[in-house]
């Protein structure tokens, strides 16, 4: 073993570590103690309603913002290059759709759960499939998030894995179920903060260690690390501008769009406005994370040249080297790594909880209460806290078989993402800018998007054909990339497949080796794409049919030159008139769902003219 590790995690750094778990189980406390005291399943699930925008703001970053991310994307620039900077980019649209469109759409509906859209829209089986993709979704990925900030713990001190599993689990799991969405956006507030800390404290000591800025950009040019624009347009090509720029929207339209952790921190917010302005204050923050894990990741290159040193902390996974990187940096310092290793909790904490509150949510809201419909308010906020409560002890179930996946945690996140979420998305998008689809295409669209990507994606975890030409490294040898574990567990895999592959290799290689940043947007087509194709034969939805408020006029906006008839034809739906006064949906008297009521023009049109117009003449019919 080397000398090297398991010594430098001193008292200051437990006392740092034990504090942050303190602190969030504290908040936690209070918000069980003030307030309604989580009486009511308003309060429990959906913060009274009653959220300001800033810390609504920094709990949408810290939702998908896990140590995945802080580890991964560093250890990504490593190796690779600052290519996957070029994400920033999707930053862009990926926050101003869903602030534009989604967010003040969801918003008026007055929904508790995001699911509750696609019932409206179309069906009652239409919203169990969104709200079951969800749930599969999330709990793969919260085993994800569990289980890496305990296994660098683990690097770094020996301190017992499962131990950090569970230890992270059952806080999150105690300030999750006693103090709701209150305690879940607060904590993440603190924990965002203390992530911010973290890596700054970071970047700042290893910019000085490696000699300064110049040296640390000097170092990365010379090793090759600074990327510049690829537009080479392959899709198989793993990161590229259009893979990254493009892709990462629709990647970004699934998380903060439609996905119910985020929905429901729009919902949870006072007002309309607050939520829009939520959704773009996370742009800037979000670029600034981003940031700091790249530069975090050149540092670590101008300070080891490429090389792979993870091996000294009893480990192949690649991800480790950032752990390494901070260890051996910081440990002059006493108190700093335990920041980073808080750090790293902080994200995974923030993660976890939205996942039990939303997970909690949906079940009850989209698979209870409609089956149950007059059952007490206490019964149900008892309910809410036991299934609150039972995902926290789910999740350390799924923390056992991320620690069977050989993967980089990031890749296996974002692929996550892309095959389960994608196919939500193309529901959303199926529904709010398509009138003419029905329930049917809905359905049909939906499984046909996930068989579709489960084959890409399974298939390429099988064949392992997702091209990762590493860099060499830059100041010494190339050496041999290290076999991984994960090399070994496919291994047999490999041999079963390959009698598959070899039959018709060219056409479904290609086909597995679509890049992993496209699974989104692949999927949300795919979903759009069949959904169209059926409602048409099935007999295309009548306007009239369609639920005021649930449709964003998005071909007719776009159509807007051509003549009315044509436009009728293109986009089922009449042309625009002007009748009645708009109808919004409000919030019923028991909070079960939307009614519509003649609105008092309190609310401030965040969706263009069009749409207004067509809430008038949807509700005139
Ligand atoms: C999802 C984005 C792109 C934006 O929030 C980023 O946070 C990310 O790459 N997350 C990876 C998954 C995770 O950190 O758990
Ligand atoms: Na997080």
């Amino acid at each position: 073993m080397d000398p090297f590790d398991q010594k430098h995690f001193t008292t200051v750094d437990y006392v740092i570590f034990a504090g942050l778990l303190a602190a969030s189980a504290g908040i936690g406390v209070f918000h069980a103690l003030t307030g309604g005291r989580q009486r009511t399943t308003q309060e429990f699930l959906m913060a009274d309603r009653s959220m300001g925008c800033i810390p609504v703001s920094l709990s949408l970053i810290a939702s998908f913002q896990s140590a995945v991310a802080i580890i991964g994307v560093p250890a990504e620039i490593y190796t690779n290059g600052t290519q996957y900077w070029f994400m920033g980019f999707a930053y862009i649209l990926g926050l101003l759709i869903p602030a534009y469109i989604f967010v003040p759409l969801l918003y008026r509906l007055r929904l508790s759960s995001a699911y509750q859209y696609l019932e409206l829209r179309f069906s009652r089986a239409v919203r169990i499939c969104g709200t079951l993709t969800f749930i599969f979704q999330m709990v793969v990925y919260m085993g994800v998030c569990v289980y890496t900030p305990a296994f660098a713990l683990n690097a770094v001190t020996g301190f017992e894995l499962w131990g950090a599993v569970l230890a992270t689990g059952l806080v999150c799991t105690l300030y999750t179920t006693l103090g709701g969405l209150k305690a879940v956006i607060w904590t993440d507030v603190f924990q965002m903060l203390v992530m911010f800390a973290g890596q700054l404290a970071v970047v700042v000591v290893g910019v000085h260690q490696a000699g300064g800025v110049s040296e640390v950009w000097r170092k990365a040019l010379e090793g090759n690390r600074i990327a510049s624009l690829d537009l080479n347009p392959d899709p198989t090509e793993r990161h590229t501008f259009w893979t990254l720029g493009v892709g990462g929207i629709f990647l970004m339209l699934s998380l903060y769009g439609v996905n119910q952790a985020q929905v429901q921190r729009y919902l949870s917010s006072r007002t309309e406005k607050e939520a829009v302005r939520s959704c773009f204050m996370v742009f800037p923050s979000l670029q600034l994370t981003l940031a700091l894990s790249c530069v975090m990741g050149l540092v670590m290159f101008a300070c080891y040249c490429g090389e792979d040193h993870s091996h000294k902390l009893g480990t192949f996974k690649r991800d480790a080297m950032v752990i390494y990187f901070v260890m051996d940096m910081l440990q002059e310092l006493p108190g700093l790594p335990g920041l980073f290793i808080a750090c790293l909790f902080s994200a995974a904490l923030s993660t976890i909880s939205s996942a039990f509150n939303s997970l909690a949510t949906v079940t009850m809201e989209d698979l209870i209460k409609p089956h149950f419909p007059s059952m007490t308010e206490s019964r149900a906020t008892l309910l809410s806290k036991a299934l609150a409560m039972s995902y926290g002890i789910l999740c350390l179930a799924m923390a056992y078989l991320t620690h069977l996946m050989g993967d980089s945690v990031l890749l296996v996140a974002l692929k996550i993402f892309g095959i389960v979420g994608g196919p939500v998305l193309g529901l959303f998008c199926l529904g709010m800018f398509f009138p003419c689809a029905n329930s049917t295409g809905a359905l049909v669209g939906w499984g046909a998007g996930l068989v579709l990507t489960f084959w890409i994606g399974i298939g390429s975890i099988i064949t392992k054909t997702s091209s990762t030409s590493l860099l060499p490294s830059g100041c010494i040898p190339i050496l041999p990339v290290n076999a991984t574990a994960a090399a070994a567990t496919t291994a047999t895999l490999q041999a079963a497949f390959s009698n598959v592959t070899k039959s018709r290799p060219s056409a479904l290689k290609r086909m597995y080796s679509l890049s992993y940043m496209w699974y989104s947007a692949f999927s949300c087509f795919s979903v759009i794409t069949v959904g169209l194709i059926v409602s048409f034969l099935t007999g295309p939805m009548k306007e009239e049919d369609v639920m005021p408020g649930t449709i964003y006029p998005l071909l007719e906006n776009m159509l807007s030159f051509l003549p009315k008839r044509l436009k009728k034809k293109l986009c089922c739906m009449n042309p625009l008139g002007q009748t009645s006064p708009v109808r919004q949906p409000t919030q019923h008297k028991d909070g079960k769902g939307p009614t519509f009521a003649a609105e008092d023009g309190e609310k401030e049109g965040f969706l263009p003219e069009t749409h207004t117009t067509f809430v008038e003449r949807e509700t005139s019919v």
